[in-house]
């Protein structure tokens, strides 16, 4: 059986950290980083507002994206096995692909606003903070090209509230998160979750 987890959620609320904890405990588990598909900076446009403008769907090469979820769906056992997740001894042992479950977990800050990816999702989750937090962490992060002074109010923010609002309207599958709770929390009520859909797919 094959499986698609959706880790979706704001900037910094807490998405890595869960799929982290999902990929040591969820059996024959393959991830995909959306932050992996951004393009390069000279790539970005720089918006109206004076910024790269990072946060919205066309900063991400999501054709590549998509393709490499395919992968996964045609071969999981292969996709695990080029990026290193053990198998259990069921699918290892078995002369069946298809033995066993195979679970890919999909993370990132836009994964439920790209039609073509809609669909794949056997389970949708989001991760939502406060603003004040969400700045507050944001702060102590750095990615591969640090944030510009104003970015998180002039862009990151009012882009995340323009995407909230479009996935609201396309997706109604989606099971929310509180990301203020602890990290203890949230990852048990994702992992009770997904444990009652495997059994009710079985
Ligand atoms: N439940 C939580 N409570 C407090 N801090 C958290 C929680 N989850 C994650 N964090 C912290 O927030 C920051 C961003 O977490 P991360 O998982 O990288 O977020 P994301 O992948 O959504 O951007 C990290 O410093 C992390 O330790
Ligand atoms: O990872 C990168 O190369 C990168 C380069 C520039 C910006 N980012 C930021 O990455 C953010 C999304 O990732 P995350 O993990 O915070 O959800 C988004 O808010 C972007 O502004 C990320």
């Amino acid at each position: 059986m094959k499986f698609i987890i959706g880790i979706g959620g704001v900037t910094n609320g807490g998405k890595t950290t869960l799929t982290n904890r999902l990929l040591k405990t969820l059996p024959n588990c393959c991830v995909v980083h959306q932050d992996d598909f951004f393009k390069k900076p000279d790539q970005i446009q720089v918006g109206e507002d004076g910024f790269r403008q990072w946060d919205v769907i066309n900063a991400l090469d999501m054709e590549a994206m998509v393709n490499t979820v395919k992968g996964w769906q045609e071969n999981p056992v292969k996709f695990a096995r080029s990026h290193g997740v053990s198998l259990s001894p069921e699918v290892e042992e078995s002369d069946s692909e298809q033995r066993g479950i195979h679970i890919l977990i999909i993370e990132g800050f836009l994964i439920y606003n790209y039609k073509p990816l809609i669909d794949v999702y056997d389970k949708c989750f989001y991760i939502s903070i406060p603003y004040e937090e969400c700045k507050r962490r944001r702060r102590t992060r750095t990615y591969t090209v640090p944030d510009p002074p104003g970015l998180f109010d002039g862009h990151v923010w009012p882009m995340y509230l323009k995407h909230r609002k479009e996935m609201d309207n396309n997706c109604s599958r989606i099971e929310y998160l509180d990301g203020t709770t602890t990290k203890e929390d949230i990852y048990n009520a994702v992992y009770e979750s997904v444990q009652n859909s495997l059994l009710n797919n079985l």
